[in-house]
């Protein structure tokens, strides 16, 4: 499987979680039907391809409600839904999929759902009577669903090396700061930085995951998760913008190409030189000029495009950092009285990250 193919089934894996997530309608009832071990088979959606496929049945259409699946599963053969899976179109339904199509499953309610997923291209859901288990397939897609208890206990393992990647993360780039203010940096530093902001990137989509099959469940996890990272990708955006070859590059598209690196690539400094408009034999250990996209934001009540101004005067940080209150002045939309407050904010920005490199 291609790293697209396996993005977008990542993508609609997820869709199909918030579908039936716990909270909504649809699992309550899932569970209910679970509970009652009367089993079921859900097919979502009533297109031709399903259509073809159907045999008998009763026509019910009626709105959907936790409560009718339930009483629906009790009768045998399959439920179908309507496309948004608001309606009960019919039940007692019997299902006849092409049999050569391969299925890896044993009993018939399961290798239908299989069969019929895989012809349709529908969601097909699974509830088993003697298994306690929550079959999804979507096409070749097959995932079992876990049990909430055991999701949780993985999204809190995934909280802590969050917190731990984090916290290295804010070190690198503390040390980057310094390093900036003191025009010291090499592209080691820089490439660093990177890699562990998409690290942070990563562990965030997995606990996404997590969170999106856990539904009204993971409220907790999905306020730890937000309250750990709020800005982390703007800030990767800013390192991108000071240290991309080319000034008017999208750094967004950058962070993007860099969460579709597989773990082997992401390690490679060639990769990543390339990333960011480098030719792909720089030494790591060449020195690079920040731009000061980055430190410039921190600068209290700075608007982004007087940042922008600054940049394209002034090219590198270290050129701004030199620069006299007369200099700035000149500067598209800076007067007397902002270039101080630069100036201010420049020195406090220095002070601060010497304090706090030494905590
Ligand atoms: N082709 C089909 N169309 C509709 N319903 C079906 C079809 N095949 C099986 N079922 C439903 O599945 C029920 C159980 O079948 P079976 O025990 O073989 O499945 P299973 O996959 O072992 O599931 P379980 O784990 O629930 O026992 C049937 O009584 C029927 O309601």
């Amino acid at each position: 499987m291609t790293d697209v193919e396996s993005k977008s089934g990542e993508k609609r894996l997820n869709e199909i979680l918030q579908f039936v997530a716990p909270g909504t309608p649809m699992r309550e009832g899932i569970e209910n039907v679970l509970r009652a071990k009367t089993g079921g088979l859900i097919v979502i959606g009533h297109n031709d391809k399903v259509k073809d496929i159907l045999d008998g049945g009763f026509s019910i259409n009626c709105t959907f409600s936790s409560a009718h699946l339930y009483e629906l599963a009790k009768m045998d053969g399959a439920i179908i839904l309507s496309d948004s899976g608001n309606k009960i179109l019919y039940a007692n339904a019997q299902l006849v999929p092409d049999p050569s199509i391969y299925s890896s499953e044993t009993g018939m309610r399961h290798r239908t759902a299989e069969r019929v997923a895989k012809q349709t291209g529908n969601l097909v859901i699974a509830i088993s009577q003697r298994r306690n288990v929550i079959t999804l397939y979507h096409g070749e897609l097959r995932y079992a669903l876990k049990e909430i208890g055991v999701i949780l206990t993985k999204a809190n393992q995934a909280i802590q090396t969050l917190e731990k990647y984090k916290t290295v993360l804010d070190h690198s780039i503390l040390n980057l700061g310094a390093l900036e203010l003191e025009d010291l940096v090499t592209f080691k530093e820089v490439l660093q930085v990177l890699h562990r902001f998409e690290m942070v990137l990563r562990i965030k989509d997995e606990i996404n995951d997590y969170v999106n099959e856990l539904g009204a469940e993971g409220h907790l996890i999905r306020l730890q998760l937000a309250e750990l990272l709020t800005g982390i990708e703007g800030e990767a955006v800013l390192l991108i913008k000071d240290y991309a070859n080319d000034k008017a590059v999208d750094p967004h598209q950058i962070v993007k190409q860099l969460q579709d690196l597989s773990s082997f690539e992401l390690i490679e400094d060639s990769v990543l030189f390339k990333l960011l408009g480098y030719s792909s034999f720089t030494n790591i250990d060449t020195p690079v000029m920040s731009r000061g996209y980055r430190m410039l934001s921190k600068i209290p009540r700075l608007p982004t495009i007087i940042i922008e101004n600054l940049v394209t005067d002034y090219k590198k940080l270290k050129h701004i950092m030199q620069a006299s209150v007369e200099q700035l002045d000149e500067v598209d939309g800076i007067g007397e009285v902002r270039a101080k407050k630069i100036i201010e904010g420049m020195k406090r920005l220095k002070d601060q990250l010497l304090i706090d490199r030494h905590l």
